[in-house]
């Protein structure tokens, strides 16, 4: 879809180090609207800092960032009000309800008080938690509060969603509702862009799978393009095989071995 329209997301060239760590070695990238990209790697590989840099978060980076066709470096910031993030750690405000909180952050992004007060409502009863919107968020389970940070990020209709592990602390009930959400979404011509360590789901999700490690992009494709290309089964087993990794069993192993030395019961 779409591939003749300009890219919603161009990143070119993009390099960063923190101090003398080189996370990022020139990432080449294009997104189109309608995509859902599962950006998947190793722990520490660079995924919430490439989304960070897009965000407009982290500076001090090489390279060139486009977001709607806009060098997101030229200081116009009107591109936010455009897109939607779920982070991985998030900073609820726990003493406000989630009507305060929501409605507010509808506000941030340019609605009527209103306006965002009663389409949360509205969402906040899709996903079952009518009852607790005007509970404070202090309150709430995992699950609930993840709920809220996902109704926060798409109040405003954005047309590119940044999300951190967006089924985190979602019963497999309300997995199925988000997962239809992101697809419907994406069919509306919106682009998801999120990283997750939970390969079943990106496999089942994602209409193109973006592999970093070493601060490069080593895989770029649909699962069945991977899958193709590697001649392995699940992307659990692609991604063990790209990023080198085949030790598992020797780890688990000694780790075990560890735990069990000089244990108090022996
Ligand atoms: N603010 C910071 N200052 C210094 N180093 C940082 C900072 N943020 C990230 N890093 C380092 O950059 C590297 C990439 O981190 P990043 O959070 O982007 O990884 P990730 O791929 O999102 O990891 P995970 O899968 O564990 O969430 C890590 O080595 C991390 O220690």
């Amino acid at each position: 879809m779409g591939l003749l329209e300009e890219p919603v997301i161009s990143i070119s060239g993009l390099w960063m180090n923190y101090s003398d760590r080189m996370v990022l070695r020139g990432i080449d990238l294009e997104v189109h609207r309608g995509q859902i990209i599962g950006y998947i790697g190793p722990n520490g590989a660079g995924k919430s800092t490439t989304v960070k840099i897009m965000l407009g978060l982290v500076e001090g980076y090489n390279g060139t960032v486009k977001i709607f066709g806009r060098d997101i470096a030229d200081g116009d910031t009107a591109y936010k009000r455009r897109i939607g993030y779920v982070p991985e750690v998030a900073e609820l405000y726990d003493s406000l309800t989630a009507r305060e909180y929501l409605t507010f952050i509808g506000e941030l992004y340019g609605m009527k008080q209103k306006d965002a007060d009663e389409k949360a409502e509205r969402l906040m009863g899709l996903l079952n938690l009518e009852r607790a919107y005007d509970m404070r968020i202090a309150s709430y389970s995992k699950g609930m509060k993840q709920k809220v940070l996902l109704i926060s990020s798409m109040l405003h209709d954005p047309d590119i969603l940044f999300l951190d592990e967006p089924l985190s602390g979602l019963d497999a009930n309300s997995v199925m509702i988000v997962k239809e959400i992101f697809a419907s979404l994406a069919a509306r011509g919106k682009t998801i862009f999120y990283s997750s360590h939970i390969m079943d789901v990106v496999e089942k999700i994602s209409s193109r799978i973006i592999l970093i490690d070493g601060g490069d992009i080593v895989a770029d494709g649909s699962f069945s393009q991977l899958k193709e290309q590697n001649r392995e089964g699940s992307l659990e087993e692609i991604f063990n095989q790209l990023t080198g990794f085949d030790q598992y069993r020797d780890i688990a192993g000694e780790f075990v071995a560890v735990i069990a030395e000089g244990a108090p019961h022996e």
